[in-house]
């Protein structure tokens, strides 16, 4: 069961606006990641750091508590579909300005903005197959309001013909729901550590996902690379076997060969460590944030 009291709009907005920064800084410092920004370091990356990346999950707090708080028990509606566009853009605002122009995460201000909403909207009681559907409705309603901006992972889903973050969220999130929470569940059900059922659920993500960053940089080599390693990965048994942890340490170095970093999974992640945290699912197993500094 979840942990949080009933405590109205604006406790819960507070409550999802912390869980969901500490889900981005639980994601980010979880190590080893393939290709990504860790514990350990930039990964594939030459302009993100840890220290930048937590910058940004920390700017983001005000952006989650918006959200959330607009989107109190409101029904997915058109209106409410615009006013999360315009947060979620103003989020993107806050977030280049705490990090000087750097893109550190914006494919997890669409993901984690639009389950803070739809968290939200079902007054923070949902499971977590509610949290999904809704959010996959708000993100299939048309915002008038977007610009019509041709970004690289959009290039990507073009060329490659694959679905990038957008249809994911239009079908509800299936990485998420289908792959990594019950993979997150599993690992720490057989008795992997928390850090270990972590890595297996990314992993799960990694097996499937189009990840419109690994394409952008490193092609279909890149993504298959991605995909056929997560696979061994979770073959081998899990980040809690050691024949497991030695095929992700040959992912991780194999996509540092290909400057391969898989953001688009990394989101995932996040999202789905806070739907963990926020679903009233009775599997759900939900410690509260453990870190005192925050
Ligand atoms: C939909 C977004 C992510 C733009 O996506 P687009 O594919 O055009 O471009 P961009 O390359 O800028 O970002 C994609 C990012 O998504 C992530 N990603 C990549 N592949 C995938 C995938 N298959 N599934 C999920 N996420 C992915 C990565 O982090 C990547 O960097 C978003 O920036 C946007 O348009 N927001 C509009 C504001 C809004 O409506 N917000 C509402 C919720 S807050
Ligand atoms: N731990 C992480 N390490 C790296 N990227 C992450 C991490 N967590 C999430 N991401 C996501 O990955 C994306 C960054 O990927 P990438 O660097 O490919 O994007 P870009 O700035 O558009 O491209 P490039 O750096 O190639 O110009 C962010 O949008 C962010 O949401």
């Amino acid at each position: 069961m979840k942990l949080q009291p009933q405590i109205g709009a604006e406790g819960s907005a507070q409550w999802l606006a912390r869980v969901a920064t500490h889900s981005l800084i639980d994601e980010v410092r979880l190590s080893p990641k393939p290709g990504l920004v860790d514990s350990r370091g930039n990964g594939a990356h030459h302009d993100l750091t840890l220290a930048l990346m937590e910058r940004s999950a920390h700017s983001l707090s005000p952006t989650f508590h918006a959200l959330a708080l607009q989107s109190w028990q409101r029904p997915a509606d058109i209106a409410l579909r615009q006013l999360v566009g315009r947060l979620g853009r103003e989020g993107e605002v806050q977030m280049m300005a705490a990090t000087g122009g750097v893109n550190t995460h914006r494919g997890a201000i669409w993901a984690l903005g639009l389950l803070v909403a739809a968290a939200a909207m079902h007054g923070c009681e949902g499971s977590s197959s509610q949290i999904a559907a809704s959010a996959a409705k708000l993100a299939s309603l048309p915002d008038s309001s977007a610009p019509k901006v041709f970004s690289k992972g959009l290039r990507a889903t073009r060329r490659y013909q694959v679905p990038g973050a957008r249809e994911e969220a239009q079908l509800g999130f299936p990485h998420i729901m289908n792959l990594a929470l019950p993979q997150l569940r599993r690992s720490r059900q057989n008795g992997a550590t928390e850090q270990q059922a972590r890595l297996d659920a990314l992993m799960a993500i990694m097996t499937s996902l189009s990840d419109t960053c690994v394409l952008s940089r490193a092609g279909l080599e890149g993504l298959e690379t991605m995909q056929n390693g997560a696979r061994s990965v979770l073959v081998a048994g899990g980040t809690a076997t050691v024949e497991g942890r030695a095929a992700l340490a040959w992912l991780d170095k194999a996509m540092l060969a290909l400057n391969a970093s898989p953001g688009g999974a990394a989101d995932l992640l996040a999202a789905t460590l806070l739907i963990d945290r926020i679903a009233c699912d009775d599997a759900s197993v939900t410690p509260l944030p453990q870190h005192s500094h925050f």
